[in-house]
C-alpha cells in the first residue's frame, strides 16, 4: 500500500485550479510503492501522478530532485516531469505533505528481466549519466559508504535475528570498505535503479522513475547498484551472466566504463549489496507486523553480497 496521506476529490479539485492541466476526471490511490503516497490522476487534458512526500523524505532535498527530473525530461530521457503550475512551481504542498503533479510514463515494471531488457536498461542508464553531465547542483549520498557503520549499529543485535550469519557478512563487508575505490568518476547517479522504478513497453525503456535516492556519488557505483538488481533471481540465490552481459553491452552503448571502474566493480558491487542490507534490515527490524507495507528481505542482498565478495570483474560483466 502506498497511500498514507487521504486526499478527497473535493482537494484535488483545489489543488488543480493552480495548474493549466483540465480537471479531474478520475481518480484513486497507487497500490504500489513503499514510501510516499501516489495517486493515478486523470484530467481533460492528460494522465498524472500526484505523490504527497512522506516524512521518510527530507524536504529541503526536494527542490535538487525535481529539478534533476526536470534536467533529465528537458533532455529529452524516460523521466517523468514536475508539472509547473501557472507561477512556474513544481513543489506544492497538500494536506500538510510536500506534494508534486507529475506527467505520467507508460509502460510496466518487470519482475524477471531478459538480456534485452537488461540491454535497454543499462543503455538508458548510460544515458542518465551523459545527460547529467552538465548538471551541476551536488546532493551528497545519505546511504553511501560513510553512513553504512552507522546504519549497521543502528540494527546491533538485530543483525542475528534475521539470520545468524548476517553479522560476521556485515562486519567482514564494513572492513572491505577500508579499502573503497578513490579516484573514479563521481556524477549524478539514480542509486535506486531497480526493475521497479523501470517502466518498459514493448522492450523500450519508458519510464525511469523514483529519483528520491538520487545523488552525487561515484558513477560505477550506480552501474553496480543496476547491476545487482537486475542481474540475479530474486532471491539472490543466482547470477545471471546472460543478463551482466547484455546490461554492459547497453551501457557501453551510451557511456561505457574505464578500466579503473571495471577493476573496482567487485568491491563497489560488495557496497551496494551492503547499503541494500542494511536499509532492508532496519526495515525488517522496525516495520511493525500489523504495518500492510511488505517487508523486502535483507537476505536476498546477503547473498549477492557474498557473490561480489568473490567476484571477478569479469564476472560483474557476465563474461
Ligand atoms: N510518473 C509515473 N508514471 C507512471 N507510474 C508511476 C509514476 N510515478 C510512480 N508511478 C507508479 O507508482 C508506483 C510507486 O512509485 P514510487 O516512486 O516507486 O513510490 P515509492 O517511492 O513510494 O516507492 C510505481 O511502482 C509506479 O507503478
Ligand atoms: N529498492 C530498494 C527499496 C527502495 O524502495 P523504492 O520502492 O523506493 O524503490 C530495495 O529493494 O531495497
Amino acid at each position: 500500500m502506498a497511500v498514507y496521506t487521504p486526499v478527497t476529490a473535493t482537494d484535488l479539485a483545489g489543488f488543480l485550479t493552480r495548474y493549466d492541466c483540465g480537471r479531474a476526471t478520475s481518480f484513486k490511490g497507487i497500490a504500489e510503492g513503499v514510501s510516499n503516497s501516489n495517486f493515478l490522476v486523470d484530467t481533460t487534458s492528460g494522465r498524472y501522478v500526484l505523490t504527497l512526500y512522506e516524512r521518510n523524505i527530507d524536504a529541503n532535498d526536494l527542490p535538487w530532485f525535481l529539478s534533476l527530473m526536470t534536467h533529465l525530461a528537458d533532455k529529452g530521457l524516460p523521466v517523468p516531469r514536475p508539472i509547473a503550475d501557472r507561477d512556474g512551481h513544481a513543489l506544492q504542498t497538500l494536506n500538510g505533505r510536500a506534494a508534486c503533479l507529475i506527467a505520467f510514463a507508460q509502460g510496466v515494471s518487470i519482475a524477471e528481466p531478459t538480456p534485452a531488457e537488461c540491454h535497454a536498461v543499462g543503455a538508458a542508464l548510460g544515458r542518465l549519466h551523459r545527460a547529467t553531465a552538465d548538471f551541476v547542483a551536488v546532493r551528497a549520498n545519505s546511504l553511501g559508504v560513510t553512513a553504512w557503520r552507522p546504519m549497521a549499529a543502528k540494527c546491533g543485535a538485530g543483525l542475528a535475528k534475521i539470520d545468524p550469519a548476517l553479522p560476521v557478512l556485515v562486519a567482514d563487508a564494513l572492513a572491505a570498505t577500508d579499502s573503497w575505490p578513490t579516484g573514479l568518476p563521481v556524477g549524478t547517479i539514480h542509486a535506486d535503479l531497480f526493475p521497479d522504478n523501470v517502466l518498459l513497453d514493448h522492450g523500450d525503456v519508458t519510464g525511469m522513475i523514483d529519483f528520491y535516492f538520487a545523488c552525487t556519488d561515484i558513477r560505477a557505483y550506480d552501474y553496480v547498484v543496476t547491476h545487482a538488481a537486475w542481474c540475479f533471481s530474486a532471491i539472490g540465490t543466482v547470477h545471471y551472466p546472460d543478463r551482466a552481459a547484455a546490461l554492459a553491452a547497453g551501457y557501453a552503448e551510451t557511456h561505457g566504463l574505464e578500466p579503473a571502474e571495471v577493476a573496482a566493480l567487485p568491491r563497489l558491487g560488495e557496497g551496494a549489496a551492503l547499503r541494500f542490507v542494511l536499509t532492508r534490515a532496519y526495515d525488517w527490524l522496525h516495520t511493525p507486523p500489523e504495518a500492510l507495507v511488505t517487508r523486502k528481505d535483507p537476505m536476498a542482498f546477503a547473498r549477492r553480497l557474498a557473490w561480489y565478495a568473490r567476484a571477478t570483474p569479469d564476472a560483474v560483466l557476465g563474461r
